[in-house]
């Protein structure tokens, strides 16, 4: 088992991680999520003994890393891929990890199968593909087939197939009793692999639950209505009567309507009311991306704008039609993804059970002032909100 208490990471003025504490328990494929910047790979490096922590501890098995005995044999870790000798070859990559380790060469060849690197084990790594190697960094990371795994964003770059086999190797290194922390941008696949879910927003604790108790307690069952493409005066003589009859209607990019607050045959007597024809009336229930798009929507610090394209349009040729701008999922729409569940009143996250421990003495939370994310500006780049504003 992995434990974080009050665990705080300083780098000059800048906190990456702040009070932090969870558990990562073993027997299943903890997910391990935050916007980009919150603070997943420092927490990870703190969990293995490459940072220390400002404040607070981590152990594994009761031991901070540096402590355990034997420590590669006991915690496999995948940080960084490109971590690696450039100029060696696969195999005596893994050779010096596991002579270091005390680690038979034979597992070496063991590994090297289990990721099916056994053509190009011969081939430097440097030009090894991202996948490829990613391949290599989950080998070195089985080589001592640990009971506790790390895996900052593991399937980067994987191909379809790769993919679904580190789904698999998770799942079954869980089924076999070991801690599993796995890092992942991915939601989809977050949902297939993982079964609980630590998620970090600013380098704190939004929530530590698993993944069914997080979609519900983040996100509302919607309904999916569509009406006849051909006539738009249809879908708006529908949100009118919607709208009146107490339901929050919000467009779709395909022309249809997510409607929360009617149930479906209330939506269907509405409709029929209202003389307008549907196409489509579907329950839908919220993804994980929706309910994580919910809640870390406060805290996320990189965010896309709009492309203005500064007056560089090309003009449209004489005769063509412009194209409706469509809204476009978290542009310009704050909360545009999955509603909230009721009872949370639009409330942007659920916090996690059980109230987060309290701040290390003297340790002023640096987050206690931070604004709500400012609405999408017009401007061509990626923007990043100034320490100064927070
Ligand atoms: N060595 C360092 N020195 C200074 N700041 C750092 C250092 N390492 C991380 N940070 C900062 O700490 C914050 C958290 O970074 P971290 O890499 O842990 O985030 P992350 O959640 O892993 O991000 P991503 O999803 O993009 O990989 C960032 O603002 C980053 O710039």
């Amino acid at each position: 088992m992995i434990e974080a208490v009050g665990l705080t990471k300083r780098y000059g003025a800048k906190t990456a991680v702040y009070n932090l504490s969870f558990q990562v328990r073993p027997g299943t494929v903890t997910g391990f999520l935050g916007p980009n910047g919150s603070g997943k790979s420092t927490t990870m490096r703190m969990i293995l003994g490459l940072d220390a922590p400002s404040h607070g501890q981590v152990t594994i098995g009761g031991y901070p890393y540096r402590k355990l005995p034997n420590a590669p044999r006991q915690v496999g870790a995948l940080l960084d891929a490109k971590a690696v000798h450039g100029g060696r070859h696969a195999r005596n990559h893994l050779l010096c990890l596991a002579q270091l380790s005390g680690i038979p060469a034979r597992r070496v060849d063991e590994v090297l199968g289990v990721v099916g690197l056994q053509e190009v084990a011969r081939k430097r790594s440097k030009g090894f593909s991202l996948g490829m190697g990613q391949r290599l960094g989950i080998a070195a990371a089985l080589l001592g087939d640990p009971q506790v795994l790390l895996f900052d964003e593991p399937v980067n770059g994987l191909d379809p197939e790769g993919i679904l086999w580190v789904r698999n190797l998770m799942k079954s290194l869980a089924a076999e009793g070991r801690t599993v922390f796995v890092s992942s941008h991915l939601m989809s696949e977050m949902a297939l692999t993982a079964e609980h879910l630590i998620v970090i927003g600013r380098g704190q604790l939004l929530a530590d639950m698993s993944v069914g108790d997080f979609i519900s307690a983040n996100s509302a069952d919607f309904a999916r209505v569509r009406t006849p493409d051909t006539d738009p005066q249809q879908r708006e003589k529908l949100t009118a009567a919607l709208t009146e009859a107490g339901g929050q209607v919000l467009p779709e990019q395909d022309g249809g309507l997510r409607v929360t607050g009617l149930p479906l045959p209330r939506i269907s007597d509405l409709a029929h009311g209202a003389d307008v024809r549907l196409w489509e009336l579907s329950p839908h229930q919220a993804s994980l991306e929706e309910a994580y798009m919910r809640m870390t929507q406060g805290a996320v610090d990189y965010r896309s704008t709009t492309d203005q394209r500064a007056g560089l349009q090309q003009q449209l040729p004489p005769g063509a039609v412009p194209q409706p701008q469509l809204p476009v999922p978290g542009q310009g729409q704050h909360g545009w993804y999955a509603p909230p569940p009721p009872q949370q009143g639009g409330q942007p996250f659920a916090m996690p059970q059980g109230a987060p421990a309290a701040p290390a003495p003297g340790d002023a939370n640096p987050y206690a002032a931070a604004p709500q994310a400012p609405a999408a500006a017009p401007s061509p780049e990626m923007t990043k909100r100034s320490e100064e504003s927070r």
